[in-house]
């Protein structure tokens, strides 16, 4: 019997598990393991998106954990995200409707507009021309967001919400929303901290969760070799001091914060070792610590898309 983790209380009443594992870069014939162990492991909560081209595999572990007795559908927290490409608003039901297919489920506790940028409709998730740019839409959230609402109408998602949107972006969807975003997911971490987004956020009540809280050491753009948050010294050092690695020492900070956090890992080791941040404070004085890394550090900007009309990254936050 795994321990419980502890939940944020999301601002309809819903309990989302504070610790989750995502599944970006995770590949098919490794993720459906990564899945069965993190459950092994007490998972509940999984990251999950079209985008990643792995929603059946993840599917496929999650199921195989429910029909051995591991765990129930209802003692689970499913997250999956709105691709770009499928912002018009006559798009938004089908393609929750492939997700769902795709993890085999009825339902999915969280429905996220992955970036508030629409990409052209159609096969390709990174839509470019000739010359390798990327074809944008002129879809506008704002009209994606009723679809969104209805999903949670039809029973198919619990709460919905955002992803990627800036403050202005936010603004945007609350004045129009009958049900309102209970999350926005960013990217969150020492080098990052997002201190103005999250105060914004907890004013509007939505909760963050904090994406690539390790700093996205395997993100495909990375320059080999490159030293990323992990291999901070001074991170190495507090991290020693405490008796831990840096990984729980930037996983208990979104923690203590009041964050939902999603570290990837495909290996069960570090699964566990991730997991493993409820037995210890960094305290005020260690959390003022850690807040001082903050230097703009964005390592996932999605930046084929700086020019579209909605890019969220122009303003401060
Ligand atoms: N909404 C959005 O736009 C975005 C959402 N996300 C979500 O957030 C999740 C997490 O972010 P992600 O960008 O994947 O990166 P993370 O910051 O979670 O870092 C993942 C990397 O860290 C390695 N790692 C994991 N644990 C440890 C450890 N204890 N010690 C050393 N290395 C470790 C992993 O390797 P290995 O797997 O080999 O163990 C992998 O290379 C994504 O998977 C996705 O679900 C991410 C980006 C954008
Ligand atoms: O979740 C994500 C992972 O990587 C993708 C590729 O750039 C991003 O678009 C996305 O935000």
């Amino acid at each position: 019997m795994t321990a419980k983790i502890p939940a944020v209380k999301l601002s309809n009443g819903f309990d989302m598990p504070i610790l989750g594992l995502g599944t970006w870069k995770s590949s098919p014939g490794v993720v459906g393991q990564a899945v069965r162990d993190a459950i092994d492991v007490g998972y509940r909560h999984f990251d999950c998106a079209h985008c990643y081209a792995n929603e059946d595999e993840v599917g496929e572990g999650l199921n195989a954990k429910i029909k051995e007795g591991a765990v129930k559908r209802e003692d689970l927290f499913i997250t999956s995200k709105l691709w770009n490409t499928n912002h018009p608003p006559e798009m938004v039901i089908p393609a929750c409707k492939t997700t769902l297919k795709n993890l085999g489920l009825e339902y999915l506790d969280l429905y996220l507009i992955h970036w508030p940028l629409g990409y052209k409709d159609g096969l390709e998730r990174f839509p470019t021309d000739e010359n390798g740019k990327m074809i944008f839409s002129d879809a506008d959230f704002v009209d994606t967001w009723p679809e969104m609402e209805k999903l949670v109408e039809m029973g198919l998602v619990r709460s919905i919400g955002l992803s990627n949107f800036n403050s202005q972006q936010i603004d945007r969807i609350l004045k129009i929303a009958k049900i309102k975003p209970v999350v926005n997911q960013v990217e969150c971490h020492p080098y990052l901290n997002q201190k103005k987004l999250m105060e914004f956020c907890k004013s509007k009540g939505i909760s963050i969760t904090a994406y690539s809280p390790l700093g996205s050491p395997d993100r495909p753009w990375a320059k080999p070799g490159e030293p990323g948050l992990l291999d901070d010294k001074k991170l190495k050092e507090m991290a020693s001091k405490l008796g831990k690695s840096v990984a729980q020492l930037v996983i208990r900070y979104q923690v203590e914060r009041g964050n939902v956090v999603i570290p990837k890992s495909v290996h069960k080791e570090r699964m566990a070792e991730n997991f493993n941040v409820f037995d210890f404070e960094l305290g005020e004085q260690g959390m003022q610590y850690i807040d001082s890394f903050d230097c703009n550090g964005r390592v996932c900007a999605e930046l084929g898309a700086i020019d579209h009309p909605h890019y969220p990254f122009h303003i401060e936050f």
